[in-house]
């Protein structure tokens, strides 16, 4: 069994475990439920930010540990004092070392969209987002059947919150895009070797229907590549190691972003 199959299948399990424990009767009394979603897609495309969603990841079935015993408020707020456009929050406790409160806690210190990164296989997980004050959701084509996804996405936003559609090739994006799918994002890491290569996104990009708000997810490790990766039109990147195996994740993000925007107006230095 690869790994993807192996999270999900244990998913299904840890689900039907956290129905009992918190049914969605209680979630429901969530504060979350009042408030309206902050849309990640408005966000990326805001011209005054960079269109990276920074991400907290405390360990992963690729690299083991990368950052368990870092301070998820320190590290959210000084990601959006970088620059980023959202933050995304592993809350999958076994193979990425997240918990909900992780996503609580950015939430308390941040105004800003808020990506809920998880294995979503049920609408249980759906409401559960909501609860804990996530904007958008994550759905892995390479984890759902495509009618079971795009139940999902409707469900999503039927409680105002953003879809993102994650996708590996142009089958899966065929097989999965809907209208209830905002920002589609290629991932660059193979889920079944952990392989990253970021080839993968040029590849789909002109597959993806104009509309749709695209984003890289996966293996960015220095700023040329996200200058390249907006070149060929993808408006976000989803980062997370490059920042995380640092002792201070916010710190990185703010040198890579400098660095970003310095290569930014060189560019723009030579057209003129
Ligand atoms: O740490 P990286 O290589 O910058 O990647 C971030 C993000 O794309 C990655 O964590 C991710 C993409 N899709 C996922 C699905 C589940 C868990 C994690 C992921």
């Amino acid at each position: 069994m690869n790994i993807l199959d192996e999270i999900i299948a244990n998913k299904y399990k840890e689900v039907a475990e956290r129905k009992e424990l918190y049914p969605v009767k209680l979630l429901e009394k969530s504060l979350y439920f009042e408030t309206p979603c902050i849309s990640l897609e408005r966000y990326l495309l805001r011209p005054d930010k960079t269109g990276i969603i920074a991400e907290i990841k405390r360990k992963s079935p690729s690299k083991g540990d990368i950052n368990p015993y870092v301070s998820v408020e320190r590290t959210s707020i000084g990601y959006m004092q970088a620059g980023a456009s959202a933050l995304s929050v592993l809350t999958d406790g076994p193979y990425f070392g997240g918990k909900n409160e992780d996503l609580l806690t950015a939430r308390k210190y941040n105004y800003c969209p808020i990506l809920r990164k998880d294995f979503t296989v049920d609408e249980y997980q759906i409401v559960e987002a909501k609860s804990i004050g996530a904007d958008a959701i994550l759905l892995i084509a390479a984890a759902l059947e495509p009618a079971r996804l795009k139940e999902l996405a409707a469900f999503a936003r039927s409680f105002g919150l953003e879809v993102l559609l994650e996708v590996r090739d142009k089958e899966e994006l065929a097989a999965t895009l809907s209208e209830d799918v905002n920002v589609v994002g290629v991932n660059n890491r193979n889920l079944k070797d952990f392989i990253t290569d970021v080839n993968a996104s040029y590849e789909i990009a002109r597959h993806i229907p104009a509309g749709f708000t695209k984003i890289s997810e996966s293996g960015i490790s220095n700023p040329k590549t996200m200058v390249e990766l907006r070149e060929a039109g993808f408006n976000g990147f989803l980062i997370g190691e490059t920042f995380m195996h640092n002792s201070r994740p916010e710190q990185a993000a703010a040198n890579f972003i400098r660095e970003y925007k310095q290569l930014l107006d060189k560019k723009t230095a030579s057209l003129v």
